[in-house]
């Protein structure tokens, strides 16, 4: 059996010992700094700033990570060197410190000591789970419901959706089913043959025998007062009267299974301190973020690009560059203007901390940070540029990529693709005679069909899969890591099933089909390129009578 995973109070103590370990040797050096630094006014400047930036590392880190006495003897060094009137007794009061220093460490690396900073270590409050990571978008959906007719038209419209679907004709087969593997969504009858609302009382009674209340949505025959109490008493969170449109129903069940934004937060941690850098990093990915670290700032731009951040989390006092420069060249340039930038130091001067926020910076956390504060700061602000950038790059009506960013997006793709190889198709679908349902159903109809489209897109590609919204009613997918003939059979197959979803508008339904045409990479190494291949195979779909999918190899081979 696999070791359990450390937990994050064993992480850390792994942290602070790594710490302990390497002090002994840090603090001879300093020792022998400080001596050669008495030797001379040359030496004494040459020397200073590795100094002081010892002590004052030690500070913050020390206090991090909960050696807090370490961190006052390091905090009264750090202000004897930077005092504007350096002490008589320089010599004396630093020799003494660094003795103190020593006794200190000693003292930590005996039992007694460890046990006294494993106390400190558990007194850590975090309390923040770690966020439950959906990957996919296909939900398991359970139908509970004894009259047949409608059954099989519902199960094909939340199939065609990619979600998984298990029918149930008695409350007690459900009952044990949902016990043993819950679904992410139920649609439930309220009359069945043994009771007027007993579909509603097993809900009820599952809710009261799980303590969870499962997303529940209630299709019954009947709209009476009773039956809808009911559903209200189960927590139901939709009541639908038969017969219903497969559709209303199938948005519904979407909306309430719809994953929140279940990408993790992405942290870019810029501080010399590795000890520190390590420690933030730990509580940061404890809440569920994704971290990279880095301990010089001039690895900063290049990190940027190629781990994309939602938020900076940055040192003030670094060597280098401090950590308002770093920000200043960061804002220099546009496309990381609204990153949010978080200052971590153990300033605690209000003033200080002004003007290093003049850079623009979001906030300014003092160290040593309170976990919890630490990660609510951290993910109040990632989260606002998660919704700014949403509506800036996402189409409204869909929430599918709009048109720069899916470009931008493929552009990036092909990019990596080119560096280190792969093989990706594009697909451009466009909906068939989208004239003529908007000229008989209206627009509202014509923009359901949309929405629906979209949806299903959503559901049914994969995460990593870039889906965008290009015009009207045409759409573009870039599909990763597949060949043509498999993206082809892929988007043929959402073909037939959108061509069985049922549109109703003004007491009509209607069906609708889309036509596609499919490019791949590396055939067609770049956007414009791979664009104007599936424009051009979508053309020949939309010739031969619309309702297909065409590759661009049909069409090089036919052209032949
Ligand atoms: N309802 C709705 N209609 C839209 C939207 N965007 C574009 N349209 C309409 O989509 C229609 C697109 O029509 P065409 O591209 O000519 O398509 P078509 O000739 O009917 O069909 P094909 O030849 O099969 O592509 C136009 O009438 C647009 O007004 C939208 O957001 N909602």
């Amino acid at each position: 059996m696999p070791a359990p995973a450390p937990s994050l109070h064993e992480k850390l103590n792994q942290l602070r010992q790594r710490f302990i370990a390497q002090l002994p040797l840090r603090l001879q050096q300093t020792a022998d700094q400080w001596q050669a630094s008495r030797a001379s006014c040359e030496a004494e400047s040459r020397l200073a700033p590795d100094l002081h930036r010892f002590f004052h590392s030690l500070k913050g880190t020390g206090r991090s990570l909960g050696f807090e006495r370490l961190a006052l003897l390091a905090e009264k060094a750090e202000d004897a060197l930077t005092d504007a009137h350096p002490r008589a007794d320089l010599d004396d009061f630093m020799t003494a410190l660094l003795c103190q220093l020593n006794d200190e460490l000693s003292y930590l690396q005996t039992d007694q000591g460890q046990q006294a900073s494993l106390a400190a270590l558990n007194s850590v409050e975090f309390t923040h789970q770690p966020e439950q990571v959906r990957s996919k978008r296909q939900r398991l959906i359970y139908l509970c419901d004894d009259e047949l007719e409608h059954v099989s038209s519902l199960v094909h419209h939340l199939r065609c959706f990619g979600h998984e679907v298990v029918h149930f004709a008695d409350t007690e087969t459900f009952f044990n089913a949902v016990l043993t593997r819950r679904p992410d969504a139920v649609i439930m009858d309220v009359q069945f043959p043994h009771g007027q609302t007993a579909g509603t009382e097993t809900l009820t009674s599952l809710n009261r025998l799980t303590g969870q209340e499962l997303p529940s949505i209630v299709l019954s025959g009947h709209g009476d007062f009773h039956s809808r109490l009911s559903a209200v008493r189960a927590g139901c969170n939709g009541y639908f009267t038969k017969p219903v449109k497969p559709l209303d129903l199938m948005l519904a069940i979407d909306e309430l299974t719809a994953p929140v934004d279940d990408e993790p937060l992405r942290v870019l941690i810029v501080d010399d301190e590795r000890e520190v850098a390590e420690y933030h990093a730990l509580l940061l990915e404890e809440a569920g973020m994704i971290v990279h670290q880095i301990h010089h700032p001039n690895d900063a731009l290049n990190a940027l690009e190629r781990f994309s951040p939602d938020l900076l989390l940055v040192d003030v006092y670094m060597p280098v560059c401090s950590g308002t420069e770093l920000a200043n060249i960061i804002r220099q340039q546009p496309e990381y203007v609204g990153l949010p930038i978080i200052y971590l130091s153990s300033e605690t001067d209000s003033q200080k901390q002004m003007s290093a926020m003049a850079a623009g910076v979001e906030a300014f956390i003092t160290k040593p940070v309170v976990p919890d504060e630490l990660v609510s700061a951290v993910r109040l602000r990632a989260e606002r540029l998660r919704l700014l950038r949403s509506l800036m790059t996402r189409d409204s009506m869909t929430g599918l990529y709009n048109h720069s960013t899916t470009t931008d997006l493929i552009n990036k793709t092909l990019a990596q693709a080119h560096r280190s190889g792969g093989r990706h198709a594009m697909a451009m679908i466009d909906i068939d005679h989208f004239k003529t349902v908007n000229d008989t159903h209206g627009h509202l109809a014509g923009d359901q069909v949309i929405i629906t489209l979209s949806r299903l897109l959503r559901t049914r590609l994969r995460l990593s899969d870039t889906i965008g919204r290009y015009g009207g009613e045409e759409f573009v997918v870039l599909l990763r890591d597949v060949s043509i003939a498999q993206a082809t059979s892929l988007i043929d197959g959402l073909r037939q099933d959108f061509a069985l979803v049922d549109f109703h508008a003004g007491g009509v339904s209607f069906r609708c089909t889309f036509s596609a045409g499919i490019s791949d990479f590396p055939n067609h190494p770049t956007t414009q390129s791979l664009r104007l291949a599936a424009d051009q195979a979508l053309y020949r779909a939309k010739h031969q009578g619309r309702n297909r999918v065409t590759s661009s190899m049909e069409s090089a081979h036919d052209g032949e």
